[in-house]
């Protein structure tokens, strides 16, 4: 059996050097599976992440919490599955009383500011973004990493956030200096995919 509580290890914000170009890939991970694992090794790869701070969600704002699986299942899991010593499994969000990427990444930045942060996230989100709260603050203060996600490769073309922001599209060759870019600055990168979902490991569940 899992343990229900969190461990305090994971409520606070993970320590990075100043110059340290850092990847924040979010998510409900619920559960966990080696398709989130995969984005996060190509981010790491690509945009030469120092670390990638795998932020277990306490609850996306979008979705119903009906089948969420508790905080400390979904980090245990997490941690299960990672064995690159770059990722930081964390749910600091928890602390911050909403779940808003926005106000989370507001947090991030005013803590960390000599740290250049790099969000991240699959393919299939980047076609939902434009309903995320101040996604266009988002996008206009840190640069987006987008990967390839199956079902999602051509269509994010017609996502709101890439007709908005289609002049601040970086060529994912230059991935590895996306850091350096002034937002709004993002990239979209074709790698390995997987095909593996959430929903579709529940239901097998
Ligand atoms: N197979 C995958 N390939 C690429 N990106 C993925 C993949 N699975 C999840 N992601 C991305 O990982 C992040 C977290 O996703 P999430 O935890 O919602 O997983 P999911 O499999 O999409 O879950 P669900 O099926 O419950 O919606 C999101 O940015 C999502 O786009
Ligand atoms: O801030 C928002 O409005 C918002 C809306 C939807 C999703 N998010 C974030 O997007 C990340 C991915 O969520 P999910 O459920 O698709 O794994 C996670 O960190 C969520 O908190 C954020």
């Amino acid at each position: 059996m899992l343990k229900e509580e969190v461990d305090q290890r994971y409520l606070r914000m993970p320590h990075a050097e100043r110059g340290m170009v850092v990847g924040l890939f979010g998510g409900s991970f619920n559960p966990p599976h080696e398709g989130h694992a995969l984005v996060a090794e190509i981010a790491i790869r690509r945009l030469g992440l120092d670390q990638l701070w795998w932020m277990v969600t306490p609850g996306n704002p979008l979705k119903s919490r009906n089948h969420l699986a508790p905080l400390a299942e979904r980090i245990a899991l997490s941690e299960q599955i990672l064995h690159n010593p770059r990722i930081k499994v964390t749910a600091f969000e928890q602390t911050l009383g909403m779940s808003y990427t926005a106000n989370t990444l507001a947090h991030v930045k005013a803590r960390n500011r000599h740290v250049h942060f790099i969000w991240i996230m699959g393919a299939d989100s980047l076609n939902t973004f434009h309903r995320w709260q101040k996604w266009q603050e988002i996008a206009q203060t840190f640069p987006i990493a987008v990967i390839d996600r199956p079902g999602s490769t051509l269509s994010y073309l017609s996502a709101k956030m890439a007709k908005t922001f289609h002049y601040a599209r970086v060529d994912e060759d230059d991935a590895r200096v996306l850091w350096k870019k002034r937002a709004p600055a993002w990239t979209f990168i074709h790698g390995p995919r997987s095909t593996l979902s959430s929903t579709a490991l529940r239901a097998a569940q």
